[in-house]
């Protein structure tokens, strides 16, 4: 039996994972065979999609047998699925950290991994591939615990960002975290948003915070990344439609970088396996989170009760 904790053995094969993952997901980019179907309204799916889920699925199951994974893809992996993986792959980057002494002891039946193998699909299909991540959350108690981020088409290779709450986050530099109590700027925010699911209450909550800057883009790990990396103030969705699939990772890096992600209410999300849907919205930040919140006019508020 291993001494390697649970958790950077977990972490280290969603690296793997991930990195496979990002390869098929140019590979079938690069083919134009996209074999794009439709889940419902706005909600597409790709063979990209498919086949990245049946990687991650196969490469976590086998070695976590006892964790309860949700996908975002619901495909049944096939033999060949394992070995996309090799059985002892590993990523040495990973292995070689210590797990933070809150995480050290968890079992695998304590956790839920949150896999959403290609998020921001439809820009995938229309022709914006930089938007797109893959997303690996870990989950503890129904709060985020550890995160893997995979941007496929960040330079030639792509970038992996990971990380575990109470440690550091690797593969990027986070910008400075500040105090959510902190007052911001007026006028001066740039807030990231949809591209693709805009709505009157997202419109009428990003106005209200007057920005300086409102960027339209896919994805909601490109988003959430691009605030913990300082290229936005906040990304604000008041707003149904993201699942709990989208955001898990993503917290998880924000958490261990000092940021917040909370509902429109300021209240945290609870990822509980029988609740997939963040109906209340989402709201990341990387300082000034209460007084951003503050300024969410009570009628959008009032809207996701
Ligand atoms: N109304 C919706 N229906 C389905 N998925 C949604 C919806 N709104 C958001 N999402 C998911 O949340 C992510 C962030 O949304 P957006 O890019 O509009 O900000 C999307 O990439 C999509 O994930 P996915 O691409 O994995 O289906
Ligand atoms: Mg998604």
């Amino acid at each position: 039996m291993s001494s390697t904790s649970v958790m950077i053995r977990l972490i280290s094969a969603s690296v793997c994972a991930a990195n496979k993952s990002g390869a098929i997901i140019r590979e079938v980019l690069k083919t134009g065979e996209l074999g794009i179907v439709q889940k419902g309204v706005n909600d597409p799916q790709t063979e990209a999609d498919r086949r990245a889920q049946r990687c991650i699925s196969a490469t976590i199951q086998s070695r976590f047998p006892e964790i309860n994974l949700i996908g975002e893809e619901d495909v049944a992996v096939e033999s060949d699925d394992y070995t996309l993986v090799k059985p002892d792959e590993e990523s040495d980057d990973v292995l070689k950290e210590t797990c933070p002494p809150d995480l050290v002891n968890l079992k695998e039946n304590d956790l839920t991994v949150w896999v959403d193998p290609l998020d921001g699909t439809k820009e995938f299909t229309e022709g914006f591939p930089e938007h797109v991540t893959v997303l690996i959350g870990i989950s503890y108690n129904e709060r985020p615990v550890g995160g893997v981020i995979h941007q496929p088409f960040y330079g030639p290779t792509g970038r992996t960002v990971w990380g575990l709450v109470g440690g550091a986050v690797k593969g990027m530099t986070p910008v400075a975290s500040g105090d959510p109590g902190e007052k911001l700027s007026e006028g001066g925010l740039r807030i990231v948003v949809t591209r693709s699911h805009m709505s009157q209450t997202v419109r009428d909550a990003v106005d209200a915070l007057n920005p300086k800057e409102v960027l339209h883009v896919g994805g909601s790990g490109n988003k959430i990344l691009m605030v913990l990396e300082g290229a936005a103030d906040a990304y604000v969705y008041a707003s149904t439609g993201t699942k709990k699939w989208d955001t898990c990772a993503a917290e998880a890096l924000v958490m261990a970088a000092g940021g917040k992600l909370t509902n429109v209410h300021g209240s945290h999300l609870l990822y509980n396996p029988t609740q997939i849907m963040n109906s209340k919205g989402v709201v990341v930040t990387m300082r000034g989170h209460d007084d951003l919140i503050a300024r969410i006019p009570s009628p959008v508020k009032a809207k996701f009760c």
